[in-house]
């Protein structure tokens, strides 16, 4: 099997990689800096030369507040660059994976959201990435289209995951205010790589939801890092609203994996055993 990755530094293409490696699995792994998805003449090149088996793009644009300031360069790597890699693989009869995120979703429902659940996007980052989710599914029919939710890795940038930016606060704070009212399920990119590279063997292409088995607020699963990792400081529940520079996000945006277990003969391990799991990888490194 001959992967393109895109956005190779990323947390979760950084772990697609190294489980591809593994399996003996030929991968092109291309950083923003050798090859931009928004710019259509670099795509073309790279996958007309390359002719992988299949594109994996891990490229996005994910700072949640800032999209909202800016927009269009959100809207060009969430939305042009999956139009451009769609056009390109359609043309090739290449398969192409692409990443959505469950702020697709408003958040309003108390059960986890299904793939037949309509998005309607609360803030201007999940209207991009709902944008690159329209793009890819109507121009290529050879698609797996993934939505995972509170992603968290080894590798990659702190920004982007919520358990290293908790780790990194409870360093510096003997107090911390956590939000009750945003639940969602956390992915570990271990897990999420494993589930992909076993998707994508099975050729079953289409809309997919992929995350560790349950779910949690945001509070629920510092308190329950804060513990293992014996933080002596004080834990506040706290409201979005206690951070009103923050924008809007999803109450409620737990994802539901079915039709996954049916394909895969199994669902992802617990947030719970995931998170442990990365502790335990973290502190040995
Ligand atoms: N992180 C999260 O909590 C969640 C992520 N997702 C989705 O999952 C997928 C993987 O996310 P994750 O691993 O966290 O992402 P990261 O933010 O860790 O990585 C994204 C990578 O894309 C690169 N990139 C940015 N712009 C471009 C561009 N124009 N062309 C090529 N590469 C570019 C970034 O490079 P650089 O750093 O140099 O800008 C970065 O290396 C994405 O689709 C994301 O939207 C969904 C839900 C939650
Ligand atoms: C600073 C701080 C923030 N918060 C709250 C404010 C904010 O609403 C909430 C969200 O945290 P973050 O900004 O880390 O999370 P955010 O960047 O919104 O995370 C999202 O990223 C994108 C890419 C996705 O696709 C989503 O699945 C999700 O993972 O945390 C606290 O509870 N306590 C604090 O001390």
């Amino acid at each position: 099997m001959k992967i393109l990755l895109t956005g190779a530094n990323g947390q979760l293409a950084q772990d697609i990689w190294l489980l591809a490696q593994k399996k003996g699995w030929e991968v092109m792994a291309f950083t923003r800096q050798v090859l931009d998805i928004s710019n259509f003449k670099q795509v073309k090149e790279a996958i007309t030369t390359i002719k992988p088996d299949i594109v994996i793009n891990c490229a996005a644009y994910n700072y949640v507040d800032k999209a909202e300031k800016e927009w269009e360069q959100a809207l060009l790597v969430n939305g042009i660059g999956p139009r451009n890699l769609a056009t390109i693989c359609e043309r090739q009869a290449i398969s192409l994976v692409h990443f959505s995120t469950d702020y697709v979703f408003d958040g309003h429902k108390s059960t986890p959201y299904t793939i037949a659940d309509l998005p309607s996007p609360l803030n201007k980052y999940g209207a991009t990435k709902l944008q690159g989710e329209i793009e890819v599914s109507h121009l290529t029919n050879r698609y797996y289209l993934i939505r995972v939710s509170w992603v968290f890795g080894l590798r990659g940038k702190t920004e982007v995951n919520f358990i290293k930016k908790l780790l990194l606060w409870s360093k510096d704070r003997d107090q911390l205010h956590i939000v009750t009212d945003q639940i969602s399920s956390p992915s570990y990119t271990e897990d999420v790589a494993k589930a992909v590279l076993d998707l994508i063997q099975t050729g079953r292409f289409g809309l997919y939801h992929i995350t560790n088995s349950g779910y949690c607020s945001r509070y629920q699963w510092a308190e329950w890092v804060l513990k293992k990792i014996d933080w002596s400081g004080k834990l506040f529940p706290a409201r979005s609203k206690d951070f009103p520079n923050s924008v809007l996000r999803p109450a409620f945006s737990a994802l539901d994996t079915f039709p996954l277990k049916n394909i895969l003969g199994h669902e992802l391990p617990s947030w719970q055993e995931a998170t442990e799991r990365f502790l335990k990888q973290w502190f040995s490194l």
